[in-house]
C-alpha cells in the first residue's frame, strides 16, 4: 500500500477533500483491500463490495459524527470502518479481541447504533431524529437499509410512524441489490423490481413524450389517452408510490455505484423537509467476479483463495447437515411435512429440501414473527411445519412461540440451529438464551441432542410428539459419530449416565457433552473419576433420573456445564431440584456469565469461559482441591449457587 490513499484516511474528513479521480482510485483500493483481507479472515464480503461507492458518498455528503449514519444489520459496515480510521486493524476482523464485524460504540464515535439483527435501523434513526427535534438540535439522521432488511416487519412499523411525522426530517437510504442472503422474496421485492425496471420505462416514457411532441397533431390526443392507462403507468408517473403513500418523499432509483449521482441525490435528500427515502441500486459482490456470480456464497464467506474464488470447505458433517438429511428422510415418507425459513435457507440447511419439495418450502424473508405464526396456521390446518431458525433470530418470535404455538399446543417444530456460542458474529448472534426463553413456556418440549444420531432421533421424536417441540444444536460442531438414517428409534427424556465415578457429579446437555467426555478422560490420568450425566431433554427434564443418581451416591460436588447462559439454563433447573430435595451437594456452574459474549472462534470463546477440555479438567481439579489457585475463564465465579 505505498501510494495508498486508504492508508491516509484517518477520518471521513480525509474522504471529503478527495477529487473525483482520487475517489475512484480509493474505491478500487478499498475493493482490493476487502478481498485481500476477507480472504484470510472470512466475513461479509459481498454485502460490503456492494456499498463501496455508497459509503464513500455518505461520508462525503454527511458530517459524521454530528450527522448520524446507521447501518441496518451492520454486516455491510466494513467500508464505513475503513473510512473511520480502522483500516490498520482490519486484519483482526471478527478475530478474538479484534475488530467486530458489526458497528460497535466501543470502536468508534462514528458507529452511531449497534446492529446485528436485521430491520432495526429505521426505528433507531427515527428515535434519534425525534430526540434531535425535542432537544432542538441540528444534524441529519440516516438509516442505510438493504432490500432484505426491509422485508423485516419492524422496518414497516418504523416507516409507518416516520412517514406520519411529516416534520421529522429522516433520511432512509434503501440499498437495493435484489438480494437478501439469497434472492429476496415477497411482494416488496417484486415492487422494488418494478421500480428498478420502471426506471428504464421512465426513460422510454420520456422518449415517447419527446416524439409525440414532435408531431402535435397526433401526439396531443395519443399522449392524453396514454395518460389514462391505469396499472403500470401509475408507477411511472408516481415512482415509489408505496413510500410516497406512507409519507416519504421518494428519490431514485439511481445507480448506487456512481458516486457523483449518489452525492447529488443525497444533497437533494438533505434539502427535503420531512422523511425521505433514497433508492439506490447496487450489485452485491461488485468488483470481485466470484462474489458477483455467487453473492449468496460470498454473503458471509469463510477463508477463500482470492485468485480462484475457491472457498475453503469445512471438513466432515455438521449438525446442520444431519438436520438436512433427517428432514429429507422424514419428508420422503410424510407429505404433510413443510419447512419454513426466514431468509436463511442455506445456513439452516434447507436448500436441498427447497429444491426437492418447492411447494412444501416457504421462505418468508427476514420475518421470524411471521414464520412462527404462519407455522402455527399450517399446523392448525393439519400439516407438519418445521421452522428452521438460528437461536438468536428466534428471539424475534418469542411471543409468537408462546401465544400462537404453545398456548394452543399446535405441533410446530422449531429446528434451532446455531444454538450456543456461534463464534465470529459475537454478541448479537450468540445462541445462548433459547433454553431460558423457551423453558418456562407451558406445552413446550426442548430436545438437546449430544450427537448426530440423537439429532436424527430428535427429528423423528418431534414429529411423533405432535405438539410444540424445539430441537437445539450448534454451528459447525462435527458430531462425533456417524449417523444411521435408516434407524427410526425415538429419543426419550431419560438421563444418560455416560461415565461412572465417585469423585464428582458432572451434569451437562447437548453438543458440549463431547468436550466434557474428553475432559473426563484426561482426569482419569490424574486418578479422578467423575459421573457424567447427560440430559437429552431440557423439558420435560428427567428430575427422577437426577435424584436417583444423586441419592445413590452422595456427591459433595456437582459441576454443571452448559453452552448457554447460567440464568434460566441447566444450572437453574438443577439448582431448583437440589433445593427442593434438600440435596447439599455444592454446585459449581461452568456456563456463560451474565454479560454479552464477545466474538472470536467458538473454541476460543468456550476456552475463555472455561468450557474447553483443558478448562473443564482444570475446574474439576480446582473444585477437588487438587491444583494451585490456577483459575480458568476469569469470568467464572466459584460460588454456591443459591437455589
Ligand atoms: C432478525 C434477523 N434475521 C436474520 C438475519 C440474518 N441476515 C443477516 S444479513 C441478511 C440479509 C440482509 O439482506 P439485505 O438487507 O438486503 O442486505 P445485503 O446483504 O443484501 O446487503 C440476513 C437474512 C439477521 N441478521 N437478523
Ligand atoms: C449478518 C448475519 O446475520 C448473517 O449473515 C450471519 O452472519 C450468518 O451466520 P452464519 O455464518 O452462522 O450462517
Ligand atoms: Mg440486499
Amino acid at each position: 500500500m505505498d501510494d495508498s490513499i486508504l492508508k491516509n484516511i484517518k477520518s471521513p474528513d480525509d474522504v471529503k477533500i478527495l477529487n473525483e479521480e482520487e475517489i475512484h482510485k480509493l474505491s478500487l483500493e478499498i475493493r482490493d483491500f476487502l478481498v485481500e483481507n476477507i480472504s484470510k479472515t472470512g466475513g461479509h464480503l459481498a454485502p460490503n463490495l456492494g456499498v463501496v461507492e455508497l459509503t464513500l458518498a455518505l461520508h462525503r455528503v454527511f458530517q459524521s459524527p454530528k450527522d448520524k449514519i446507521i447501518f441496518d444489520v451492520g454486516h455491510q459496515s466494513y467500508v464505513h470502518k475503513l473510512l473511520t480510521g480502522r483500516w490498520d486493524r482490519f486484519h483482526t476482523l471478527r478475530q478474538f479481541e479484534g475488530l467486530s464485524g458489526f458497528p460497535k460504540f466501543s470502536e468508534s464515535d462514528h458507529d452511531h447504533f449497534e446492529t446485528g439483527h436485521s430491520s432495526t435501523s429505521i426505528s433507531a434513526a427515527l428515535g434519534m431524529a425525534l430526540a434531535r427535534d425535542v432537544k432542538k438540535e441540528e444534524g441529519e439522521v440516516v438509516a442505510v437499509i438493504g432490500d432484505g432488511a426491509l422485508t423485516g416487519g419492524m422496518s414497516f412499523e418504523a416507516l409507518n410512524y416516520a412517514g406520519h411525522n411529516k416534520d421529522c426530517k429522516l433520511i432512509v437510504v434503501l440499498n437495493d441489490n435484489e438480494m437478501s442472503i439469497s434472492a429476496n422474496v415477497g411482494g416488496l421485492s417484486s415492487y422494488l423490481n418494478r421500480l428498478r425496471t420502471d426506471s428504464k420505462y421512465t426513460k422510454i416514457k420520456g422518449d415517447i413524450q419527446y416524439l409525440l411532441k414532435k408531431v402535435p397533431a397526433i401526439g396531443g390526443k395519443l399522449y392524453k389517452s396514454l395518460e389514462r392507462v391505469k396499472g403500470s403507468l401509475k408507477y411511472l408517473l408516481v415512482a415509489g408510490i408505496l413510500f410516497e403513500e406512507l409519507g416519504f418523499k421518494y428519490l431514485g432509483p439511481i445507480d448506487g455505484h456512481n458516486i457523483h449521482n449518489i452525492e447529488e441525490i443525497l444533497q437533494k435528500a438533505k434539502k427535503v423537509k420531512g422523511p425521505v427515502l433514497v433508492h439506490v441500486i447496487t450489485k452485491k459482490g461488485k468488483g470481485y467476479l466470484p462474489a458477483e456470480e455467487n453473492p449468496d456464497v460470498f454473503h458471509g464467506v469463510g477463508v477463500f483463495d482470492k485468485d480462484t474464488g475457491q472457498v475453503k470447505e469445512s471438513s466432515g458433517t455438521s449438525y446442520t447437515s444431519v438436520f438436512t438429511k433427517s428432514i429429507l428422510v422424514a419428508a420422503e415418507k410424510d407429505e404433510r411435512i413443510i419447512t419454513i425459513t426466514a431468509a436463511m435457507k442455506n445456513g439452516t440447511g434447507l436448500k436441498e429440501f427447497a429444491t426437492k419439495y418447492p411447494h412444501r418450502f416457504f421462505d418468508v424473508g427476514i420475518a421470524e414473527q411471521n414464520a412462527v405464526t404462519m407455522a402455527a396456521g399450517l399446523a392448525k390446518a393439519g400439516l407438519k411445519p418445521v421452522f428452521a431458525v438460528y437461536s438468536t433470530f428466534l428471539q424475534r418470535g418469542y411471543d409468537q412461540v408462546l401465544h400462537d404455538v404453545c398456548l394452543p399446543e399446535l405441533p410446530v417444530i422449531l429446528a434451532i440451529d446455531r444454538a450456543g456460542i456461534v463464534g465470529a458474529d459475537g454478541e448479537t448472534h450468540q445462541g445462548i438464551y433459547d433454553i431460558a426463553f423457551l423453558n418456562h413456556i407451558p406445552n413446550m418440549t426442548i430436545i438437546s441432542p449430544r450427537n448426530g444420531q440423537q439429532l436424527h432421533q430428535a427429528v423423528i421424536t418431534a414429529f411423533k410428539l405432535n405438539s410444540p417441540v424445539a430441537i437445539r444444536y450448534p454451528r459447525d460442531v462435527i458430531p462425533e459419530a456417524l449417523v444411521d438414517y435408516t434407524r427410526e428409534t425415538i429419543i426419550t427424556n431419560k438421563v444418560e449416565k455416560l461415565t461412572d465415578g465417585k469423585d464428582i457429579l458432572i451434569v451437562t446437555t447437548g453438543a458440549i457433552t463431547d468436550v466434557v467426555l474428553k475432559a473426563t478422560e484426561t482426569l482419569k490420568q490424574r486418578g479422578v473419576r467423575g459421573t457424567v450425566l447427560h440430559f437429552p431433554f431440557i423439558k420435560p427434564f428427567d428430575k427422577k433420573g437426577l435424584l436417583e443418581n444423586t441419592n445413590k451416591q452422595d456427591f459433595t460436588n456437582t459441576l454443571i456445564i452448559e453452552d448457554h447462559v447460567e440464568i434460566g439454563g441447566l444450572t437453574s433447573i438443577v439448582s431448583r431440584i437440589y433445593t427442593e430435595a434438600g440435596i447439599g451437594s455444592k454446585i459449581t456452574s461452568l456456563s456463560l456469565p451474565d454479560k454479552f459474549i464477545e466474538h472470536g472462534s467458538r473454541n476460543e470463546i468456550l476456552h475463555k469461559y472455561g468450557m474447553s477440555e483443558q478448562g473443564i479438567s482444570d475446574k474439576v481439579l480446582e473444585i477437588l482441591g487438587l491444583t494451585g489457585d490456577k483459575k480458568y475463564g476469569k469470568e467464572n465465579k466459584i460460588r454456591p449457587v443459591v437455589g
